[in-house]
């Protein structure tokens, strides 16, 4: 049989923890935290289940030693448990107002602080280790009167206490570690803590170690200094997610010791384990509808959020009808010109309390269709990432949002998703998303397309352009070459968007006839005249920042040329 050690007495919530960890096991309660860990280190037991955190508590006050007593074995899993807090009296009489004394254990006591600071700040508080005994012993001693206990409402009901007050302590859980002897593998979501040794003084440590983590893109979940005792040399404890299989993050660990605290066998890996959660999640899964380039991209980084994620489309066995039931969050992704025929295709059937999320280059058409396509019930949003599926991570990447009056608590957490992976987000109206993605996307695509047409049309070879080729004119050469090396469908798609995007490109033509006429006449003073307009509307801080970078630019490129 499984042995567990864990905190009594029975009943204690570190023993229920450990029963829900595996309801048949042997579970042994022990009364301190440093025979527990020596039995487990004495691989006495299998397992040990230790509290390491409270939502209201904050960290275990130990929570340093207590990794510092666990000579081997590792952190394996995670159980997170509701505290519910009551008050329970012995007496018919006593009530709030004639209570003088409060027993319970010290970490409940720390749970409840703000119920007795505010209902109860003058009482004498009695901090015991074992609940079931002092309740005992006061029975025992007879004089009941003025004395409540702070515990489980089952603990107190099981003494016969009377229940005054329940749930004193609301959204308290107890976060609980799982060490065990054996790795715990892979699962494809999971997070690893670690902690360093006493850390010598150096400028800037703090910044470097977390800079490396930030700079692959791993997010960190949870992290603690403080300062060692006896040497007062900060320690750090910290959470991140990924496991140490995972190349990413094994190689940021090597790196943080060899290269940022320089000195081997400073951090210690203390397990890899399935993430806890103790963030409130309302989504448990997605459904894609297209299963092209975006969606798989999301669809991968959305599984290693924990979520469940099914791919629907024209080919896949799991239709899209099956899979919208199935579901917390539809998400459409399919080419554009193709998106409000699925929105009015699958919108229908899509029920009441769901989220349909857009994740499409075009926002009045698509979400007009969607709004009368769908359950005034359906939450709606439309997400445009304005990066393609080779990018390997949104981080100070643009997402603009389009949020409706439907937009509720499944699309913010959507929102939260681009928002925890570094994405800049940046919300617009419909009608302000399609003209600004005229100037963003669909003109410089066509100046592209038409770019290179005329090349062609003119016989001008890749030589020819790199030996005549200016600092200025670098730069339309650059984004024709980004257009013609990706995907041909999703620039089609672009330069075929509607609404206001097509205004920004139809002013284009009227103007560029405009300035060619001006330029055929030799009008130059008229010319001068314009440019020096245009830098007026542009701002002259504007273009100081602009010219600023174009010639950083210009330091990389203007070698190649
Ligand atoms: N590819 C990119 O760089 C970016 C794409 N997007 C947006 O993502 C969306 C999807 O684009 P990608 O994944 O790149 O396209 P894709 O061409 O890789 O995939 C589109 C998917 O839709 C399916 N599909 C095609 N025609 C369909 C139709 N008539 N009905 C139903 N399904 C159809 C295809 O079979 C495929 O599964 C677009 O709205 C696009 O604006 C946004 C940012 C970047
Ligand atoms: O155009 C680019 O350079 C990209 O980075 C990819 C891209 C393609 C389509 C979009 O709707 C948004 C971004």
């Amino acid at each position: 049989m499984k042995i567990i050690a864990t905190l009594g007495p029975q009943q204690s919530l570190s023993w229920q923890a450990a029963v829900h960890f595996d309801s048949k096991a042997d579970v042994r309660a022990y009364t301190h935290v440093k025979a527990l860990l020596d039995a487990f280190v004495r691989k006495e037991v299998e397992y040990a289940v230790l509290p390491v955190y409270n939502t209201r508590e904050g960290d275990k006050r130990q929570v340093f030693r207590f990794f510092d007593d666990m000579k081997a074995g590792y952190w394996v899993d995670n159980l997170v448990l509701q505290a519910h807090q009551s008050l329970g009296v012995f007496t018919e009489t006593d009530s709030i107002e004639t209570l003088r004394m409060l027993i319970g254990q010290r970490e409940v006591f720390q749970q409840c602080a703000e119920f007795i600071e505010k209902y109860l700040p003058d009482i004498t508080e009695l901090s015991v280790q074992d609940i079931n005994q002092a309740i005992n012993e006061i029975r025992k001693g007879g004089r009941t009167e003025g004395k409540a206990v702070i515990n489980s409402a089952e603990t107190l009901r099981a003494h016969g206490l009377r229940i005054i007050e329940q749930d004193v302590a609301p959204h308290s859980r107890t976060r609980y570690a799982v060490l065990g002897h054996v790795a715990a593998p892979l699962t494809g979501y999971d997070a690893t803590a670690l902690i360093t040794e006493p850390l010598d003084d150096r400028v800037g440590l703090l910044v470097d170690i977390l800079n490396e983590f930030s700079r692959r893109g791993i997010n960190i979940l949870d992290m603690r200094t403080e300062n060692d005792i006896k040497t007062q040399k900060l320690r750090i404890y910290l959470e991140a997610e990924g496991h140490i299989q995972n190349e990413n993050l094994s190689s940021a660990i090597a790196h943080l010791e060899a290269k940022v605290i320089q000195q081997r066998g400073m951090i210690r890996v203390l397990g890899s384990f399935p993430r806890v959660d103790m963030r409130t999640k309302y989504i448990k899964s997605f459904g894609f509808i297209g299963t092209g380039a975006m969606s798989q991209w999301f669809a991968q980084r959305l599984e290693s959020e924990g979520y469940e994620v099914l791919l629907t489309g024209r080919t896949t066995s799991l239709r899209p009808e099956e899979m919208i039931d199935q579901v917390d969050a539809v998400v459409i992704c399919v080419p554009i010109s193709a998106t409000s025929t699925t929105i009015r295709q699958y919108g229908p059937l899509i029920r009441a309390g769901k989220a349909l999320i857009l994740l499409a280059g075009e926002s009045e058409e698509t979400i007009k269709t969607a709004l009368i396509s769908t359950s005034e019930a359906v939450e709606l949003m439309l997400v445009h990432n304005l990066w393609g599926p080779q990018a390997a991570t949104m981080k100070d990447k643009n997402a603009i949002v389009v949020r409706t009056a439907r937009s509720g608590v499944f699309c913010s957490e959507f929102e939260a998703f681009l928002y925890k992976h570094g994405a800049e987000i940046i919300y617009d109206s419909p009608a302000k998303h399609d003209l600004l993605m005229g100037i963003g996307q669909k003109l410089p695509t066509v100046i592209s397309v038409a770019l290179a047409m005329t090349l062609n049309e003119n016989n001008i070879t890749s030589d020819d352009i790199a030996s005549h080729c200016t600092l200025t004119s670098l730069y339309p050469i650059l984004a024709m070459s980004r257009v013609h090396s990706q995907n041909s469908r999703t620039y089609a798609e672009i330069m075929a968007t509607t609404g206001d995007s097509r205004k920004i490109v139809l002013d284009f033509v009227k103007n560029l006839r405009h300035v060619i006429q001006m330029a055929d006449a030799a009008a130059i003073a008229e010319l001068c005249a314009l440019i020096d307009r245009n830098a007026t509307h542009l701002s002259s801080q504007f273009l100081t920042a602009r010219m600023e970078q174009a010639m950083a630019v210009d330091e990389v490129l203007g070698r190649m040329i």
